[in-house]
């Protein structure tokens, strides 16, 4: 997204299922679009519906394909109907997995960790050269049937410790009221909400999208006042 400051910050509304959220999204500025194919998610989406979603994003923004542990079957069939800019894999995949994939399909792969202690980052050194972007999002809570998606954020602090080099979005928790700090912790070259913008479990909610966008278009605008390279 280009805020009026002519930075440019990557944002990801996830879990659309709707065409209306979809333009909305677009129109707001959002340069990924993310469907997610997990069936335990209130975002679930049938690759056949997110197909004619991402139709309206096509060539306008990213179309990402969120899958968790997904099997070959059903990617085959996700990649086939959705034909996505990037996968997005939110499980536990490992960097062979991660190379397997990437070779079947020749996309992009988005490889997202979740985060709660310094120790988590670590787990990314296997994957550098294999995943094109890591996404950190927080752990789940206790109990929670979902990998990401669950509202909640971590200490934004530890991302202090990466090395300077590591491109990354930014996911957990985020909203209106905390995307700003994020953002001007963090420096991350791309976020990514689901939740923060709903107003129930897998319902887009308008305003609170608009809102949002906003908040980041402030916040990018305060860091290149401030005179971040962002
Ligand atoms: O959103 C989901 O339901 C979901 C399900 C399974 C894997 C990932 C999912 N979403 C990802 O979770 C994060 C953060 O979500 P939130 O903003 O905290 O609600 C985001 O990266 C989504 O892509």
């Amino acid at each position: 997204m280009k805020t009026s400051a002519g930075t440019n910050i990557d944002v990801k509304i996830c879990g659309l299922r709707t065409a209306e959220a979809v333009q909305r999204a677009l129109d707001l500025g959002a340069t990924h679009v993310g469907f997610i194919f997990f069936g335990k998610s209130p975002r679930n989406i049938d690759p056949a519906d997110a197909a004619e979603l991402a139709e309206l994003a096509r060539g306008r923004a990213k179309v990402v394909a969120v899958t968790v542990n997904a099997d070959n079957d059903d990617l085959d069939e996700i990649v086939a109907l959705l034909r996505p800019d990037m996968l997005q894999l939110h499980g536990s995949e490992s960097p062979e997995r991660v190379l397997t994939v990437k070779a079947m399909y020749g996309l992009p792969i988005i490889k997202a960790f979740s985060v709660r202690e310094a120790g988590d980052l670590a787990r990314i050194d296997a994957y550098v050269g294999i995943a094109d972007r890591f996404l950190f999002d927080a752990k789940p809570p206790a109990g929670s049937d979902l990998p990401g998606g669950n509202g909640v954020s971590f200490d934004w602090t530890l991302m202090h410790a990466l090395d300077g080099g590591v491109d990354y979005m930014l996911s957990g928790g985020l909203n209106k009221d905390n995307v700003g700090e994020a953002i001007a912790m963090t420096r991350a070259a791309g976020i990514d909400v689901s939740s923060g913008v709903e107003s129930a479990p897998g319902v887009k909610d308008i305003t609170r999208m608009e809102e949002f966008f906003e908040a980041v278009r402030r916040a990018t605008d305060r860091a290149s006042a401030a005179g971040s390279t962002m």
